[in-house]
């Protein structure tokens, strides 16, 4: 399979930290190209921190991180990343169509191969909103153009930091098939981070169970389910076995990070 993300030993402290404090300690973690792997752990593990070295706009202390046999800021730079986060930023002069069709624009000397804006608004079924502004667009019509617009530019490696978490559970469940349905297409490598255990199963190939204090690979699960995972697949006995064991092995990667005083969760 090929090498899509490798981290080897990485240690990250962020400035003012305490020296026996780094956000990130000891990270190794191989994403084979165009798997779907979810980050899933204790608040202030360091999912965000892993995301944005990933991404090329934070750099690390010690060890090393390649994507497809780059690194983050030269994979960058070739625009082969994609980012989403909790809140989109669109721009609100612009038409939802402007928008996703803006990183073709402001790319289009760079060679880049660039997907029309009106497919990817079908394929996250927003085609009859193209001519809308953002402020006429509710929470997750606004996530699905910045899902669509993420993947205008065909990004071998797509980083999505809590993407859906501020969404309800039924647009939610819509945003997860439909990033499920263009990740298919486009074959790219996908890093989402979440809370919830139940998405993290739905969408992943693998989940990566973090610790905290310090951010620490905690255990990767396998998630062997098949594809496409249809209702009856997610509503099936295996899902939820699946749900229970990164549920037991989040408790245990809890209870390794937490200090003597934490409470310990139910
Ligand atoms: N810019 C920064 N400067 C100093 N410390 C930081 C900075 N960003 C994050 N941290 C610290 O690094 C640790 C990891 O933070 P990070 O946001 O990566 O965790 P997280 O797992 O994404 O948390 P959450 O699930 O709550 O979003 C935390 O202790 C946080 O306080």
């Amino acid at each position: 399979m090929t090498a899509g993300i490798e981290v080897r030993g990485l240690t990250k402290r962020h400035p003012g930290a305490r020296p026996d404090r780094p956000a990130l300690q000891d990270i190794d973690l191989e994403i084979p190209h165009r798997r779907f792997v979810s980050l899933i752990g204790p608040s202030g593990c360091g999912k965000s921190t892993l995301l944005r070295i990933l991404a090329g706009l934070e750099g690390h202390d010690t060890g090393s991180v390649s994507l497809l046999g780059e690194s983050p800021r030269r994979a960058s730079r070739r625009k082969a990343i994609g980012l989403v986060s909790q809140t989109p930023a669109l721009l609100p002069w612009l038409t939802v169509r402007a928008n996703v069709a803006l990183p073709g624009k402001v790319n289009r000397r760079s060679g880049k191969e660039v997907d029309p804006p009106d497919e990817l608004l079908r394929a996250v079924g927003l085609e009859d909103a193209a001519d809308q502004y953002p402020h006429q667009l509710s929470g997750g019509m606004l996530q699905r153009v910045a899902v669509a617009r993420a993947f205008a530019l065909r990004p071998d490696v797509l980083l999505m930091d809590e993407p859906f978490s501020a969404l309800d559970e039924f647009t939610r469940e819509a945003l997860q098939y439909q990033l499920l349905g263009l990740w298919q297409r486009r074959a790219t490598t996908v890093v989402f981070v979440t809370h919830s255990v139940r998405e993290a199963v739905v969408l992943s190939d693998e989940i990566v169970v973090m610790s905290a204090r310090p951010g620490r690979v905690h255990e990767v699960l396998d998630v062997d389910l098949p594809r496409p995972r249809d209702k009856d697949i997610v509503k099936g006995p295996h899902m939820h076995d699946l749900e229970d064991r990164v549920r037991a092995s989040l408790q245990r990667a809890w209870k390794a990070g937490a200090a003597p005083d934490d409470l310990v969760p139910l």
